[in-house]
């Protein structure tokens, strides 16, 4: 029985603590042999920087700019979507999207982490999973290089044996195939891995791969209760993480 835990998919199931499980499945899973974590909104509160440039970008352009509740109910998945999804809502003819998408990466580029932090218990959860000697894997819908200057600029890169964004492979999340692949390139089947996210689209594609999939609290997920997404389990913080290792390794060993 894991300890800390509070069973909220079912009854009959009752615990203490932060970690509330979605799934009964979470009481035998097998220890990860690798993790993979997702970006925006699950190691950094990234909302700041879509909305500078958003703001820098749209301003350009002569446009009105989309309210910070509208972004943060829209990103997840990645830029495109983000993009033409605000001139949408901003009643801006989707014909326009080349001219937004180029004026929202070169803003990307020079804003990139200056309106944006890591999330408390990140840093500390990361470098002590790191030092566990297992390989720790960020996959995102962000592009790759902007996802590799944002870990370099927290001070996160190091943690990581590979960043994958949603230009390194012919499909996004919410599709199985970015982490199918992310597994494979370790040498591992995909249900070897446990995906860590914040949002359906992580969820969705880690259950179409067959990875086990926790879910934190605090990010973004369209606006809608994370615990509806689908997830094994749902963490307050990732320093819950190590416990739930221990508590798989525990039951392997014992
Ligand atoms: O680029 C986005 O929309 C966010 O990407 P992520 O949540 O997969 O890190
Ligand atoms: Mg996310």
């Amino acid at each position: 029985m894991l300890l800390g835990v509070k069973f909220v998919g079912g009854k009959g199931h009752q615990g203490i603590g932060m970690t509330r499980l979605c799934s009964p499945a979470v009481f035998s899973l097998a220890s990860p042999r690798a993790l993979l974590f997702d970006l925006d909104g699950t190691l950094v509160d990234t909302l700041g920087d879509f909305c500078a440039v958003l703001d820098a970008a749209f301003t350009e352009c002569g446009w009105p700019t989309p309210s910070r509740a509208f972004v943060a109910a829209t990103i997840g998945k990645g830029g495109e979507h983000l993009i033409r999804s605000a001139l949408t809502h901003q009643g801006i003819p989707q014909d326009a999207y080349a001219m937004a998408a180029e004026a929202y990466q070169r803003h990307y580029e020079h804003l990139n982490g200056t309106h944006s932090q890591v999330f408390p218990g990140v840093s500390e959860a990361l470098a002590g999973l790191h030092q566990r000697g297992l390989p720790l894997v960020c996959l995102t819908n962000k592009p790759q290089a902007f996802a590799r200057t944002l870990l370099d600029r927290k001070g996160l890169l190091a943690c990581f044996s590979a960043v994958w964004g949603g230009d390194s492979f012919e499909r996004k999340k919410p599709d199985p195939l970015p982490i199918v692949r992310s597994a494979e390139l370790l040498g591992l089947r995909a249900q070897q891995v446990w995906m860590i996210g914040d949002s359906r689209n992580d969820a969705q594609a880690a259950r179409a791969a067959g990875a086990p999939v926790m879910l934190v609290a605090y990010g973004y997920n369209h606006g809608e209760p994370v615990e509806q997404a689908g997830a094994d389990a749902v963490l307050e913080s990732l320093l819950e993480l190590p416990p739930m290792l221990d508590e798989a390794a525990a039951r392997e060993a014992g």
